[in-house]
């Protein structure tokens, strides 16, 4: 179970996390009724646990309304009045004891069953969705938003189902059940503490609230410091490349100080209103007790009485508090839960047509027909996205090479992104093999294209994972075939494990040649018709370039290819080359054709290809 200081930290976490992003979602209030409906449905196939767990948790509530009873009877056995014979008293209390345990135990295993199931099933749901999200959809998004709302905000929740709720539940019971025994003991008394208990406790919520407010500020100014600490941390090349430490120090310093007047602030109040707090307490039972005191002097109460009745007070009391408390959990909760339903019900920008087909097996024939393009996340405050594409028309023959050159921000990545279908035109067609992309299924569409990007992710797992991530049913033997095409399969057996070394963030470091040797062997092992190129911009050592040229030359061999191209070498070998300025296609032809024309790509050569390329900053 989650405590106070975890959830805390969890709030904090995440305003840490999530400065911005949340600007995006509607206030909680707006959706809340929604949200907790919604939520209880996550709790409907477990509802025989939560019966069990609030049958324990009333009788729990119930038996411990009986302990101020029976403390009452000892005390009026110590004075003489009327009272059981200890030995039921003992009794009693032993029952007491017993069942609270027996209930505590069962209530605490039924809700943590719950709760913990909830979160599994919401995490998982959630996760789901996230795969058949679009790109559009991460791109709108930071990354750590996303994954907080997968881990944060769905632990928030488990939270309130395992831990608020049921508080709130125990806590009505009993407030119910202590204002009832505070009558039935004394009615006079009961009408003193009813006007003195809820103004404590209202006193309290208004000085806890003032204490929050604070102490978010507080928390928010340490957020400052910690995001400067990781920033710096992350970009520790820079801070030493212009040597910055003294800067940093100093706004580090600013922010700590900073956090620190606002911690003194939040000590000195809480300096006051804590002793000051208990006194008005303590002022209220001696006033409960004078009062009492004269009811059992004049007989109308015994002393066992008073201090049933003082116990009910107390614990009518702390109820009222725990709601005050619980109140700023559950809309923080609410936050979390809403929070995690609109990432539910995102709907895909791309998803299969209701009469999708499977697209049959295809040559590689691939056609753009005047198709114009905008990005949809590149809009904001309703202005119209801008027009990346316009009226693009390229066709590219089955087997056939393309290489795309042109100007950074001229289109060329996004041409071959909407071949895969990662977003839908705005306007015209992208065909395959006469194949309207947006008519067939996605997944047997992107079956059949591989792609190889300037940057390979690669994922935590070992060498030989990672190849078989272009086709999961791939034998071993596959795995080592692609590799040595690849050439990769030399560079593998090197490393301290060959093909069981783990890569990926906790593993080797592989130089940026390998990991594209290794991209190279995924496709070659997922065996596309049409293979997308991205090739690096930042030079490889001549060794590694060549050896990378080589097996991307064996990848390409009898697909259709479409290159972006950064190498010269690349662009003199293509079949055909496009040459792509502000999102329209200006040239096309061979390397020589386009020379000899001397237009766009004439003086593009000169100034891209006969220059020595700049090695990329090394930060
Ligand atoms: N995901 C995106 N969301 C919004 N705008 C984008 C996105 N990707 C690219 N753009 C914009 O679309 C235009 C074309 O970008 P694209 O990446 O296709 O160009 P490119 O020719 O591949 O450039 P480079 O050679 O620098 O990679 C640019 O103006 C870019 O800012």
């Amino acid at each position: 179970m989650v405590n106070d200081k975890q959830v805390r930290l969890l709030a904090f976490k995440e305003r840490t996390l999530l400065r911005l992003p949340f600007q995006l979602i509607p206030p909680p209030q707006a959706a809340s009724n929604v949200s907790w409906s919604r939520l209880l449905s996550y709790l409907r196939p477990y509802r025989g646990w939560i019966v069990v767990a609030l049958i324990a948790m009333v009788i729990s509530a119930g038996l411990g309304l009986v302990i101020p009873l029976a403390i009452g009877q000892v005390v009026n056995l110590i004075t003489g009045d009327q009272a059981l014979p200890v030995v039921q008293i003992a009794q009693l209390l032993g029952i007491v004891m017993i069942g609270q345990l027996l209930t505590g135990v069962i209530q605490t295993y039924c809700l943590s069953f719950v709760g913990e199931r909830v979160v599994s099933d919401l995490r998982i749901a959630a996760y789901e969705h996230l795969q058949k999200l679009d790109l559009a959809f991460f791109e709108q998004r930071r990354t750590g938003e996303i994954t907080s709302r997968i881990t944060n905000d769905v632990t928030l929740i488990q939270t309130t189902v395992t831990n608020s709720l049921p508080t709130l539940l125990g806590g009505v019971i009993q407030l119910v059940g202590a204002v009832a025994l505070m009558l039935v003991v004394s009615w006079q008394l009961s009408g003193l503490a009813l006007i003195l208990v809820p103004t404590l406790v209202l006193i309290g919520v208004f000085f806890g609230r003032w204490l929050r407010q604070i102490s978010t500020a507080v928390q928010d100014r340490l957020a400052d410091a910690t995001s400067i600490l990781e920033e710096t941390v992350a970009g520790v090349r820079v801070v030493r490349s212009f040597r910055r430490e003294d800067y940093e120090i100093t706004r580090f310093r600013a922010a700590v100080e900073a956090t620190f007047a606002t911690a003194l602030k939040l000590a000195r109040i809480r300096a006051i209103f804590q002793p000051a707090m208990s006194l008005a307490v303590w002022m209220a039972l001696i006033g409960i007790l004078a009062i009492g005191g004269y009811l059992v002097s004049t007989g109308v109460l015994t002393t066992g009485s008073l201090i049933s009745f003082l116990f009910y007070a107390v614990m009518a009391a702390g109820s009222m508090g725990v709601f005050a408390s619980l109140f700023a959990q559950l809309q923080e909760a609410l936050g979390a839960t809403t929070r995690v339903f609109e990432l539910l019900d995102q709907q895909p920008l791309v998803a299969d047509a209701p009469d999708a087909i499977p697209l049959p097996p295809v040559e590689g024939r691939i056609e753009f027909r005047e198709v114009s393009f905008a990005y949809q996340s590149a809009t904001s405050n309703g202005s119209p996205a801008p027009v990346v594409l316009r009226d693009f028309s390229l066709t590219i023959e089955a087997g056939e090479m393309v290489a795309l050159v042109g100007p950074s921000g001229a289109g060329k990545s996004t041409i071959a992104s909407l071949i895969p279908r990662f977003y839908d035109v705005s306007a015209g067609s992208v065909l395959i093999d006469g194949y309207d992309v947006r008519r067939v299924q996605i997944q047997s569409l992107r079956d059949q294209i591989g792609i190889v990007l300037q940057e390979t992710q690669l994922f935590s797992g070992s060498v030989r994972d990672n190849i078989r991530y272009g086709r999961l049913e791939a034998t071993d033997e596959e795995i080592e075939a692609a590799a040595r095409m690849a050439n990769a399969h030399e560079f593998i057996c090197q490393l301290p494990d060959g093909y069981d070394t783990p890569v990926g963030e906790r593993g080797v470091r592989l130089s940026g040649g390998q990991r594209q040797r290794i991209a190279i062997a995924r496709a070659i092992l997922k065996n596309p018709r049409i293979l997308i190129l991205d090739e690096a911009t930042s030079s490889l050592d001549s060794e590694s370039e060549r050896l990378v040229q080589e097996a991307l030359e064996r990848l390409m061999a009898g697909r259709t290819s479409i290159v972006i191209a950064h190498r010269l070498s690349t662009v003199q070998r293509a079949d055909r080359i496009a040459v792509i300025v502000a999102g329209e296609l200006v040239e096309i032809g061979t390397h020589h054709e386009l020379l000899a024309r001397d237009g766009v790509y004439a003086r593009l050569y000169e100034r891209q290809f006969l220059q020595p390329i700049p090695a990329t900053a090394a930060v």
